[in-house]
């Protein structure tokens, strides 16, 4: 069995082509994802996330290169109902009630899954009798959700599928999805939130201006940095005790602990532990946020030399 759900090669998108001002939304993207993967594609604003899902999708066409979804084109895992969405936005009526809208949409599939059990996996039995327009931001997405399990898809794509809900909400969402990945799902979402993607992706593509920058297990992408932050309990610690040590930067003494941050924290930890009073050695890699501030500055940087 072919064990690959998506393939990308050499994607590009340019929309506006022949104006003065094409926008190169994505940028030579080629990526391999398996069966049962669980992948954020996680971006600031604009990276090309939503126009990436959009072709996967079969919404809108590259404009060279090739998108296999389970072997096929997009459109064919659409027909046969492999692969199915939760998107940002729109597609519901306002008018009709929760019930009706998961009934309408199951009786356009052959083989749908029942409404109530679809109703039930998004945690919206509840929320049968209610307008669609009385739902709140987060009960629609949950509304998307089920639609989107209707078929029994084997790929669900969801485009920042927790934007409007809170921290509660997000957190019951997630846990709902952590389910059906166990039950051998792939799943790829697009979010600009690092925590969630870090919480629950088992891997992350970082995409910055319509580039891939970086790929590969979470941990991993963490510690693409490099810098680590290194805490240590000393008593009347200065900055210049500090200095001595290598590549140390961002400093900040509080109380009996000093924290800062470096590029050779073995080294560190070596001079701190032998050499000096230091004791109650910490050493964390740096956050999410930090990798994907210095891959999105490197990505900037090799995409200027490119150009010059
Ligand atoms: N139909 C279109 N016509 C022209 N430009 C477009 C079109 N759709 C998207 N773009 C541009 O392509 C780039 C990528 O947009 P895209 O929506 O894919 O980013 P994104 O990573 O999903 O961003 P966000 O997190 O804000 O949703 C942006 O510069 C956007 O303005």
């Amino acid at each position: 069995m072919n064990d690959i759900a998506l393939r990308l090669t050499n994607v590009n998108k340019t929309f506006n082509v022949h104006s003065a001002e094409p926008v190169r939304a994505v940028r030579d993207l080629s990526l391999t994802i398996n069966r049962g993967e669980i992948v954020a594609f996680l971006g600031p604003n604009g990276a090309g996330k939503t126009t990436s899902l959009d072709m996967v999708l079969g919404l809108t066409e590259p404009t060279n290169g090739t998108i296999e979804v389970f072997g096929g084109t997009p459109a064919k895992a659409i027909a046969a109902g492999r692969i199915s969405a939760v998107l940002q936005s729109g597609g519901l009526l306002a008018d009709l009630t929760v019930g009706e809208t998961v009934r309408m949409i199951a009786s356009l599939y052959a083989n749908p899954l029942a409404p109530e059990e679809a109703m039930s996996r998004a945690g919206i039995t509840k929320l049968e009798k209610r307008r669609v327009s009385k739902c709140s931001g987060g009960e629609q997405q949950r509304l998307r959700f089920a639609l989107a399990l209707l078929p029994e898809p084997d790929l669900l794509i969801l485009d920042e599928p927790t934007a409007g809900m809170d921290v509660n909400a997000r957190q019951e969402f997630w846990k709902t999805m952590r389910q059906e990945a166990r039950g051998g799902r792939t799943i790829i979402f697009a979010t600009h939130y690092l925590q969630e993607a870090d919480e629950f992706a088992e891997r992350i593509v970082m995409i910055a201006a319509g580039q891939l920058i970086a790929d590969g297990p979470t941990a991993e992408i963490r510690e693409l940095t490099g810098a680590k932050t290194v805490s240590v309990r000393w008593p009347n610690v200065t900055e210049a005790d500090l200095e001595r040590l290598p590549g140390v930067s961002d400093v900040v003494i509080t109380d009996d602990r000093a924290e800062f941050k470096t590029g050779d924290a073995d080294a560190a930890a070596r001079i701190l532990l032998t050499e000096t009073p230091a004791t109650d050695l910490e050493i964390r890699s740096a956050g999410l946020d930090a990798a994907f501030t210095a891959l999105t500055e490197k990505a900037k940087e090799a995409s200027a030399r490119a150009t010059n």
